[in-house]
């Protein structure tokens, strides 16, 4: 637990990924997303700029006062210049209102556009993405970050150019009422470019830590939530808890690292233009004694100097945020860039239809290998050429050593993995060669963790088939003996799940197994599903599974003698292939392999006597007697 995963898991803690790829490369890779809303954000920015220069335009009204009506003593003559000002303030109000709402909307939709593809990459990624990434990266990468983006978008990107903008045109006017003392400005700006860019440097890295830390801490927190019940039993909360906390430090010190950054930034901004604004004071009053400056001239020159400090104040925080958002879209970015490696082929071939009567979902392994894409060099396939043949309505258990691959095996034929050897085929053709739609909606699946989703029984059950009836439903529940759910508050709309009814670990497994059998599949891959339930409640449900099974393909992993007898056939996976199959009295009697693995892993259920009943070759006879 304390070591807590990262970007993906893989890389080392605070490695600078940042480096990787530039700022401005990074934000380009916003434009797809942003083109839209372009208009409305050019609006937005010509707006806010014709706001600025309204206000940077009332100095020069201001000097103007001076200069005519108040040194000719003609206040008379004030109220053109004073209606003037009045006019340019509330024009500059009211624009910066309107710039508000052209950029709002369309930053949120931005913002929504880029959940929503992020949400639907999650779900196309395969799992050998998923078995890499903490799930507080991916969280905070598609819900908290990309508020950044829109911040960025709705204010920083308008306010980087405006006050860009207001810098060129208000030195300019600096220049055209004293070029003199204008120089001086421009000369204080020079410094500033370069500084820029030595905190464009330290600054990135910064943000891109911090929010990778904020992934951690987000993963951390769903860990302790999730797993509270083992904390608790454990004592182990306290531990978490300080791992959070050296977590919530190290995010801490980075985000005082950005602080010092943006402070030593803010100082050094704030003390060019008062070094520069005291020079010009010094040689304006000195022009004024030659006569060459109007008093007017050097108090418009100092108020449109003092308007130009928000532009340069503010450049350092629009820097930061401009680094925050590419550091968002850089995060982002490597989300959608990963691959999706297990997809629906081009022109897919369509399943061979269902015959009504007669069973079909005949599966076939052919050679199949697989080994994980990170596996070490010197270790081999976990599968290493597994034949497997299970024929239209046959049921076929797997049985191995914990951590053989059983699970893996079953996850290849609806693709949540892809061989990466020989074949698997469905009803003659190969799984690879199906729609992924199809495919998982010709094979169901139980596992043995049961997940529930934060909605009614009735949506659970009927996730993989909203098509199904009331009466599959109600045969389904049968089927699994759940039907426990009638005597919920609300029948099948209580709402089950994180946030709704809890539910004991059986009652889950049965909904999970009803959620699989509903609507008839034509494959049926159960990961022993059946693990949490009491032997009389197992008992119930494998006798109902039977009928489900006699009109179904099944393949099952098997832990327990009694699932085992189920199947009309038990393959023994062995250092990645089958080394043996057949019935499983035939095993027990033949096999040594076979039977020590059942006496070792259910030394209760394999006794004397069903060795004995198994020997003779009536498996039958021994459950009838039992
Ligand atoms: N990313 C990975 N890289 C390399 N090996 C992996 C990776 N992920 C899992 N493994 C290994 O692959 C095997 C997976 O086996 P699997 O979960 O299919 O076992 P199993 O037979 O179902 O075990 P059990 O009976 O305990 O459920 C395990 O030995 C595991 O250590």
């Amino acid at each position: 637990m304390s070591d807590v995963s990262h970007t993906p898991a893989t890389e080392p803690l605070n490695a600078p990924v940042a480096a990787r790829s530039s700022t401005l490369a990074n934000l380009r890779r916003l434009l797809p997303y942003v083109r839209p809303a372009l208009p409305s954000l050019i609006a937005s920015a010509i707006t806010a700029l014709i706001a600025t220069l309204c206000g940077l335009f009332i100095p020069l009204v201001i000097g103007k006062i001076i200069d005519g009506p108040i040194a000719a003593k003609d206040f008379s003559a004030l109220w053109g210049p004073g209606l003037l000002m009045v006019a340019l303030g509330v024009l500059e109000a009211a624009l910066f209102g309107i710039r508000r709402v052209l950029s709002s909307r369309p930053t949120m939709r931005v913002e929504a556009k880029m959940r929503q593809d992020i949400y639907c990459r999650l779900q196309s990624l395969p799992m050998s993405f998923h078995d890499k990434w903490s799930s507080g990266q991916l969280l905070s990468r598609a819900v908290s970050d990309l508020s950044r983006i829109r911040w960025f978008l709705a204010f920083g990107f308008i306010f980087l150019f405006v006050n860009l903008v207001t810098l060129v045109v208000g030195v300019l006017i600096l220049l055209s009422l004293a070029w003199q003392l204008g120089l001086i400005f421009v000369g204080a700006a020079l410094p500033l470019v370069v500084l820029c860019i030595f905190f464009e440097n330290n600054y990135r890295l910064l943000a891109r830590r911090s929010q990778d830390q904020v992934g951690d801490l987000a993963t951390i927190v769903e860990e302790s939530v999730l797993g509270i019940r083992i904390l608790k039993s454990f004592g182990r909360s306290a531990h978490l808890g300080r791992v959070f906390l050296t977590q919530a430090a190290q995010l801490r010190s980075t985000e005082l690292a950005k602080v010092r950054v943006i402070a030593v930034w803010w100082s050094v901004i704030t003390l060019l233009p008062e070094i520069a604004i005291a020079l010009a004071l010094f040689f304006g009053v000195q022009l004024i004694a030659d006569g060459t400056m109007s008093a007017g001239t050097l108090t418009a020159f100092f108020a449109v100097a003092v308007m130009l400090r928000w532009p340069v104040d503010s450049i350092g925080w629009l820097l930061a945020m401009l680094n925050d958002a590419a550091a968002t879209s850089q995060r982002y970015f490597e989300v959608m860039d990963a691959e999706i490696t297990v997809q629906s082929p081009g022109t897919p071939v369509p399943l061979p239809p269902k015959h009504s009567g007669a069973p079909s979902g005949e599966v076939r392994f052919e050679d199949v290998r697989f080994r994980f894409a990170d596996a070490k060099p010197e270790s081999p396939d976990l599968l290493r050429g597994v034949t497997l043949h299970l024929h239209a309505g046959q049921t076929v258990a797997v049985v191995g050593a914990t951590g053989s691959g059983k699970t893996v095996l079953t996850s290849l034929v609806n693709r949540l993995y892809d061989v990466t050897g020989g074949r698997i085929t469905l009803d003659g053709v190969d799984v690879r060669e199906l729609s992924l739609p199809d495919l998982r909606s010709a094979v169901s699946v139980a596992f043995e963790e049961p997940t529930l989703f934060s909605a009614s029984v009735r949506e659970n059950v009927t996730l993989g088939r909203p098509d199904s009836t009331e009466d599959d439903v109600l045969q389904a529940l049968s089927v699994a003996q759940a039907d426990f759910v009638h005597d919920l508050p609300w029948g099948l709309d209580t709402r089950i799940g994180e946030q709704g009814m809890s539910l004991s670990g059986g009652q889950r497994q049965r909904l999970a197994l009803a959620r699989a059998v509903v609507g008839d599949p034509r494959v049926l891959v159960l990961d022993d599903p059946l693990s949490a339930l009491d032997i009389h409640t197992e008992a119930a449900v494998e006798a109902a599974l039977r009928n489900v099974l006699a009109r179904t393909t099944c393949l099952m992993v098997a832990h327990r003698a009694s699932t085992v007898m189920m199947a009309d056939q038990v393959a023994l996976l062995v250092d990645g292939a089958i080394t043996a199959i057949g019935p499983h009295s035939h095993l027990l009697a033949t096999v040594p392999a076979y039977r020590k693995l059942l006496t070792t892993t259910m030394p209760d259920e394999v006794d004397e006597w069903s060795l004995a009943t198994a020997a003779s070759g009536s498996i039958e006879l021994a459950e009838e007697q039992r």
